[in-house]
């Protein structure tokens, strides 16, 4: 809490698109230096929850604060100057400029509005601490898509966010990559007490990885406790999960 305030928080937070509730009243406050999953089968809502969360789309319903400052109705920039940073589910980077370039200017669109630490200074370091120090030179759209994953997160933390939004980010990774991702976010964590939310559709990844997990299902929020208390509960197993979140005895 900073003052007594969440880093983030949604209040009763809907989004409406005509006559489908895609949000239904979620809240959820986010600590700093949390790392919370978000999960839930397709179409649960967990895509325009983050969507609300960085002002790409407005709550047509509830209230969002950022250190108690009230955000609803605000613009993307208005979130991003909270420090509030995300990737998205298809990596938008620009494709023709180099991988450095793109890090350039995810640091011009940050300015000098928050000090940043010595390790996200620069794009040198940036690049540095995703790993994608040796592709520096090379057109975004050559890269690997794991590798545009990575440096979708490098520009993210090129803006000096406090809190990171990562709509799956392991989507398509081998098991291998999925781990280096998994460790590469616990380690910015750490080393830049960020807040991180993170969207997955690999549950069983997920869970080993987070503190705590926020279960959607049709809009609505239905658990939000530890992986542990989670995967006991009985609303979470029956409303959609089944044998998926099981382990194997
Ligand atoms: N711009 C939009 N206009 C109309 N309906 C939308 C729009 N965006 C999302 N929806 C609908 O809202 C519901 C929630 O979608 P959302 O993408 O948030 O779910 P999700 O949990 O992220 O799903 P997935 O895991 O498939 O990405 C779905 O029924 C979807 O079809």
């Amino acid at each position: 809490m900073i003052n007594g305030h969440a880093l983030l928080e949604a209040r009763e937070v809907s989004v409406r698109f005509g006559g489908l509730v895609a949000v239904d009243t979620v809240s959820a406050a986010f600590a700093p230096g949390e790392l919370v999953g978000i999960i839930g089968p397709n179409g649960a809502g967990k895509t325009t929850f983050f969507n609300a969360l960085s002002g790409v789309v407005m709550p047509t319903g509830g209230e969002l604060f950022a250190s108690g400052e009230r955000l609803t109705g605000a613009r993307p920039h208005q979130f991003a100057r909270c420090g509030i940073a995300r990737t998205f589910q298809t990596p938008r980077v620009f494709a023709d400029l180099g991988v450095a370039a793109n890090i350039d200017f995810g640091l011009q669109f940050a300015g000098r509005r928050r000090e940043a630490p010595r390790a996200l200074a620069d794009t040198a370091a940036i690049l540095d601490r995703i790993g994608l120090s040796a592709q520096a030179r090379l057109p975004a759209a050559a890269i690997t898509p794991s590798q545009q994953r990575l440096l979708e997160i490098g520009m993210a933390l090129a803006t000096r966010p406090r809190l990171l939004l990562l709509d799956e980010v392991a989507a398509g990774l081998t098991e291998h990559e999925v781990e280096s991702m998994a460790r590469l976010i616990r380690d910015l964590r750490d080393d830049f007490d960020l807040t991180v939310i993170w969207i997955e559709h690999a549950v069983t990844t997920l869970m080993r990885h987070v503190e705590r997990v926020l279960v959607l299902h049709q809009g609505r929020k239905i658990a939000d406790g530890t992986p542990a208390e989670v995967v006991r509960d009985p609303g979470v197993i029956e409303a959609y999960l089944g044998d998926e979140m099981r382990e194997p005895a």
